[in-house]
């Protein structure tokens, strides 16, 4: 039987990056792609880090009983929504997946696949080298959009509080000063090496 590996930390805390890492050296592992409605960075490609829809797709799906968790932001970009889609493309019987979001959506996809079926690798980065690694990336951007910056930076604080982390049973935590490092004992603990 496989396992849902479930990516999370806050903003700029290096989890796209160690997802992608992750991914392209556990070759019988799958992404589980989320949905979202958030506007495509310059480096984002469709299908790889998001299925970038409209709001009317995720409802289509919601109809059907397909939508497995659903949260929408009110940025200063307007409403983004990001949701996780049963469309069919995970087969736990032959395979591991990797999936990244939220800690609530974390809950949620315990709930539906069952928590002895998901395993949490949250990461952990200080705050002042996580806000210099969020302003950096951000100026890479052709419009940075520093506002928006400061306020996912200022959520996420709240959202992964370590009063909510305890409460969701997440105790291990994966440092990620040194990439290679941290992937490392990661993947130690999937099995992998
Ligand atoms: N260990 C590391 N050392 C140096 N830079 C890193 C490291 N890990 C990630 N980065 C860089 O930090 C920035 C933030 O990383 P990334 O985009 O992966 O974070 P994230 O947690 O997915 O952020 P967000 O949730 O805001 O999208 C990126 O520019 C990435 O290249």
């Amino acid at each position: 039987m496989g396992k849902i590996y479930y990516v999370m930390g806050k903003s700029a805390s290096g989890k796209d990056t160690i997802f992608n890492r992750l991914h392209d050296e556990c070759p019988r592992t799958k992404k589980i792609i989320t949905y979202t409605t958030r506007p495509k960075r310059s480096e984002d490609v469709e299908g790889v880090s998001y299925h970038f829809v409209d709001e009317s797709v995720i409802e289509d799906y919601r109809r059907q009983g397909k939508l497995i968790e659903m949260r929408t932001y009110n940025t200063v970009q307007g409403r983004w929504t990001y949701a996780t889609i049963d469309d069919g493309s995970v087969h736990l019987e032959s395979k591991n997946y990797l999936i990244i979001g939220t800690l609530e959506s974390y809950k949620k996809i315990r709930e539906y696949f069952g928590a002895e079926n998901v395993v949490p690798i949250y990461i952990e980065l200080g705050d002042g080298i996580r806000l210099q690694r969020a302003v950096n990336r951000e100026m890479m951007e052709e419009k940075p959009n520093y506002a928006e910056l400061c306020r996912r930076y200022l959520a996420d604080s709240e959202d992964f509080s370590d009063a909510r982390l305890e409460a969701a049973g997440i105790t291990k935590r994966y440092l990620n000063e040194d990439l290679n490092k941290c992937i490392l004992e990661i993947k130690k603990d999937m099995g992998i090496i």
